[in-house]
């Protein structure tokens, strides 16, 4: 019977230090396959302790998790902990995840809460019945250990520095919490495993608060501290700010001198990250220390991390007979790199793109975009030199690992594992009921609605349900490029009525160091952009204002792309079958739209933000499920309920990328101006 994970830590030696690592189910189908030649990649390379598959809150991605849950423990035969939440879904939807786990051999459960409870009023037309089952994660850990005894293993949440304020806690302060944790620990918790954090005084007060706590609960219990790599700037802001943690100040000055330029922020990443893990390890434990990386699906920064701070286990004798040796790499036609390079410690992580001589797997039919191991030349079973290899770009499986390069591009390569994801929990407001109160009121029409989405285009509300924004005290989430497209973006807010969530002007050519406009590494390059936006529309207007238009400009000037709640996809690509599930989508090369891209020195040219079907389709159920949560804040009948139902119903979400960008004309003329704003006057219907 495959172990629990307190058994695997309890077997270790007490001063040895163990790591696990954290997925999410992928949106899409490509995105699962890389996912899963990925995850076989790290593990035979990396091999941490256990692994884990988080659950989307209210049971979102149920299906997808349980899938991922046995590609890991069943095919690739990694211990793995699956989280599970309770609140705002059935007591069917537990049974069944905790049964099918029990059939797929998993031992090890996560228990948590999840999103607040809504209570009867909030609660649609009967959808949840757990409420009367599930207020609080003790709740399930209680149901898990009288309905399953000892079966499981049984893992609980933590928050070092508190858990964000919500609508059973005030105040944000660990003290408060840890009644709770007693709580949960008491009825049956055989670990601990906490939020991210980057303050290691935080950590260290909170890990001696709970040691030394007078309960005596905590005494030997395996905690586990969370940490997540710093992949991009925006990326470590962004979770920051939703998780509610600290970047403490002289982490946050050196990464704010470094922003600008990616690959300096993952290399100090890398140092910050391994510096607190090193700082982890001196704190006293009773047992071995572990350590949890909150990966986001992303490879490269964790393999570094794990190899500069030693947490890779060594090969016994055992491991290496297994391992097969094969052909040297080659990083450029006819150069072989030695095997001496077998560590990676002293190389950072770069973006090196090389073009190998051997073959590349990559018809564009293939939905398996990581080319296999052996067809270019690497051991069928990677192991821990040519994982950290390929996780520097290096060989032709390491030019999807570039993948993890510029994961701050909007959404990515929907064929990327880490693809449009900032945390796997599924959709959410991302703020608590009463604060979206606050912020976005009792809208009841259209009007509201425009009011909405003017003052967030103008500045003056830092997000809508859609479109996270920025901090509330720094006034807005925009980013500065989006300020130069404002009159335009009112245009089709307030002159047809259409609520813009995302958008991009056009860009026609400027270095890679430019004050807006710039990504990537600086001064070594230039960066374009097609200009696109993505609104939602009424029905009628879909149908008689914004088809009519696409039909008399052409796909060749405009691209475009809608859906709606029922799942009807359109576009201006050929017609497709109308039937195809999202997750049985091939990836269709026709419909890639790259709306941005950089064309660097040394380097192939990166397109950090890419439009296509099936990415957009994939944001496109997502963006619908937001309307839902959203109206699940009023109370059902109530008329903002009842009119975001309605709107929701009759929505179309449409994206239009504008095919010109001003190429071939003369940079600062008034024939590139006219090229560059024409998609926005034609949306605005100012050009005939
Ligand atoms: C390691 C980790 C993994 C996670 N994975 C996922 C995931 O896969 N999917 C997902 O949706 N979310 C996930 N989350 C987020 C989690 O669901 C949220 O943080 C949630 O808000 C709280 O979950 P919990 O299990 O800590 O809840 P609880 O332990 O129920 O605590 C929630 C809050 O209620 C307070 N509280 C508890 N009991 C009481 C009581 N009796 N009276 C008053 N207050 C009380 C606690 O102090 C805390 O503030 C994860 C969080 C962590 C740290
Ligand atoms: N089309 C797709 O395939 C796809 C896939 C996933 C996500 N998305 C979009 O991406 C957004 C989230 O991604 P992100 O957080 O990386 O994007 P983001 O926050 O970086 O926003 C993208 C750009 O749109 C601008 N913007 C923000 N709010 C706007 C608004 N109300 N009107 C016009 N412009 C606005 C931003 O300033 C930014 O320049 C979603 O809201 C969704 O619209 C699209």
């Amino acid at each position: 019977m495959e172990k629990k994970i307190t058994e695997k830590i309890a077997a270790l030696p007490p001063d040895a230090n163990y790591f696990s690592l954290e997925f999410f189910p992928p949106k899409t189908r490509m995105g699962f396959a890389n996912l899963s030649a990925r995850l076989e990649r790290m593990a035979q390379a990396l091999r941490p302790l256990f692994v884990t598959v988080t659950w989307g809150a209210g049971g979102s991605t149920a299906a997808r998790s349980l899938e991922l849950a046995e590609v890991c423990q069943r095919q690739l035969q990694l211990t793995t902990v699956l989280h599970l939440t309770c609140t705002n879904m059935s007591r069917k939807l537990v049974d069944m995840a905790l049964d099918e786990a029990k059939v797929l051999g998993i031992r090890n459960i996560l228990a948590l809460r999840g999103d607040p409870p809504r209570s009867e009023e909030y609660n649609m037309h009967g959808e949840d019945d757990s409420n009367k089952d599930f207020t609080f994660a003790v709740d399930l850990v209680k149901y898990i250990r009288k309905t399953h005894g000892d079966y499981f293993c049984v893992g609980v949440a933590a928050y070092p520095e508190g858990h964000p304020v919500d609508a059973f806690q005030d105040t944000q302060d660990p003290a408060r919490d840890i009644p709770y944790l007693v709580e949960k620990t008491v009825a049956g918790a055989d670990f601990i495993m906490t939020q991210l954090t980057y303050d290691i005084d935080a950590y260290t007060k909170f890990e001696n608060m709970l040691r030394n706590h007078e309960s005596g609960v905590f005494k030997t219990i395996p905690i586990i501290p969370g940490l997540m790599p710093i992949h991009s700037y925006k990326i470590l802001t962004r979770v920051t700010k939703l998780s509610h943690v600290t970047i403490p100040p002289p982490i946050a000055r050196r990464m704010e001198e470094l922003k600008h330029d990616d690959d300096a922020v993952k290399r100090a990443g890398v140092d910050i990250v391994s510096e607190i893990v090193g700082g982890m390890k001196d704190i006293p434990s009773p047992g071995p220390r572990g350590f949890h990386f909150y990966t986001l699906n992303l490879e490269k920064t964790v393999s570094f991390i794990l190899e500069q701070s030693d947490l890779i286990p060594p090969y016994s004798e055992a491991d290496n007979s297994a391992i097969e040796e094969g052909p040297p790499l080659v990083d450029f036609p006819g150069r072989a790199l030695g095997r001496s390079r077998a560590s990676s410690m002293h190389s950072q992580p770069h973006n090196r793109v090389i073009v190998d001589k051997l073959s590349v797997h990559e018809s564009s039919q293939d939905s398996q975009h990581e080319a296999l191991a052996e067809s270019v030349g690497l051991p069928m079973h990677p192991n821990r030199s040519t994982t950290l290899l390929i996780s520097e770009g290096q060989g032709s499986l390491g030019r999807e690992a570039t993948w993890d390069d510029f994961p701050n591009g909007r959404w990515g390569d929907a064929r990327s594992p880490a693809f449009g994801e900032i945390d796997g929990y599924g959709p959410s407001l991302h703020v608590t009921s009463a604060v979206a109160r606050r912020l976005w009121g009792h809208p009841v029409d259209a009007k509201d609605m425009s009011t909405l989405f003017r003052r967030h285009v103008s500045g003056e509300l830092h997000m809508v349900p859609w479109s996270e924004g920025g901090a509330e005290e720094d006034g807005g989430g925009l980013n500065a490029e989006t300020e130069l497209i404002r009159p335009e973006l009112l245009k089709l807010i307030d002159g047809r009525g259409w609520w813009t969530l995302a958008s991009q002007p056009a860009v026609n050519g400027v270095k890679s160091d430019h004050h807006i406009f710039g990504w990537g590494p600086q001064r070594e390059g230039f960066v374009f952009q097609k200009p696109f936006v993505e609104f939602f529309c009424s029905n009628n207007d879909y149908k008689n204002i914004l088809k009519p238009l696409f039909a008399q400009h052409g796909s060749d000037k405009l691209t475009w792309f809608a859906t709606n709640i029922s799942g009807a996809f359109e576009s201006s690509l050929p017609a497709q079958p109308t039937d195809v599930e999202l997750d049985s989508l091939e990836d269709n090369p026709e419909s890639v739209n790259a709306v941005t891209w950089g064309v660097f020195r040394g380097k192939e040219i990166v397109t950090p933000t890419i439009i296509e079907e099936v990415s957009f389709r994939a944001w496109g159920e997502e963006a619908f499920r937001i309307w839902d949560e959203w109206r699940r804040i009023y109370p059902r009948g109530s008329p903002t309920e009842t009119y975001l139902d309605t709107t929701k119903n009759d929505a179309w979400l449409v994206c239009v990328v504008g095919q010109q960008f001003g190429a071939g004309t003369k940079q600062g003329s008034k024939e590139e101006e006219d090229e560059v704003k024409w998609m926005w006057r034609v949306l605005a219907g100012e050009d005939a």
